[in-house]
């Protein structure tokens, strides 16, 4: 998805016409997701006055969606506003539109001043996708390995990675993915934006990625819905075949 830089107006009508397109597709989704901050982008300096407050509108426009169309929805993450605080949040919705996870980004991302004008998540991204243990984590919380293991500890077989992660450092985030994915034998569904603000450059490459690293479906540059079918009976194989689960020694580190 691209995102219009302090426009939430223009982006829930853009993010409603994508997700028409995603269900309208075949075969039907059973999980959709979509990038970071998509209400507002980067617009920091004005973030108080266009997150949105205790995400409602939000809510209002993504639980109904779930329920009507029988999706289950990773709603990207937003620009949330808690009472004078802005956080960075994921919130997602079961098929009844049933609000099911709320995960506040724990890592904030100082080369693009997050830090300066929001407030840190403190809870984990842990939650159950239709009996399924699953975990979320945004965009600069890849490079904490820590994080993505604790939520593979607690059971995750599906880690959920929206982003906005921008040129140079293309190498840094596929790196990254495939590496939680192997060390942590799961899926990773990993959706960031494409587009420009500014002199940034996000460049997309949305990924998912199988519990053996290998990539099931990678986007390109441009603007596009990716499907891709996942087996998680393949956690259990990859898990058996090599038993690092056994295998850690955590009392030596
Ligand atoms: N929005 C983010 O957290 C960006 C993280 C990023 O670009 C990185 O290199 O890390």
């Amino acid at each position: 998805m691209n995102i219009a830089i302090g426009e939430p107006d223009a982006n829930f009508a853009h993010l409603e016409k994508l997700l028409n397109d995603a269900v309208a597709g075949s075969p039907k989704p059973d999980v959709i997701i979509f990038p970071e901050m998509w209400n507002t982008g980067y617009a920091l300096d004005r973030i108080q006055e266009l997150s949105d407050p205790d995400g409602e509108r939000t809510k209002a426009l993504l639980s109904g969606f779930a329920r009507t169309h029988g999706v289950n929805i990773i709603g990207g993450s937003i620009a949330a506003k808690r009472g004078d605080r802005v956080l960075n949040t994921i919130f997602a919705w079961d098929r009844e539109g049933n609000e099911i996870a709320e995960y506040s980004k724990i890592h904030l991302f100082r080369l693009m001043d997050e830090e300066k004008f929001l407030h840190s998540g403190d809870q984990l991204g842990r939650f159950e996708l239709e009996g399924v243990p699953a975990g979320a984590m945004i965009c600069y919380d890849i490079r904490f390995p820590e994080l993505s293991r604790k939520l593979a500890l607690d059971g995750a077989r599906i880690l959920f990675v929206p982003a906005e992660w921008p040129h140079p450092r293309l190498h840094h985030w596929r790196t990254l993915l495939m590496a939680r994915a192997i060390e942590n034998q799961m899926y990773v569904v990993s959706c960031n934006r494409v587009g420009t603000s500014g002199t940034t450059n996000f460049f997309g490459h949305s990924m998912v990625i199988d519990p053996w690293g290998e990539i099931v479906v990678e986007g390109d540059e441009s603007e596009a819905i990716l499907r891709a079918t996942i087996d998680l009976e393949e956690v259990v194989r990859v898990r058996g075949k090599i038993p690092v689960f056994e295998d850690r020694r955590p009392h030596l580190y």
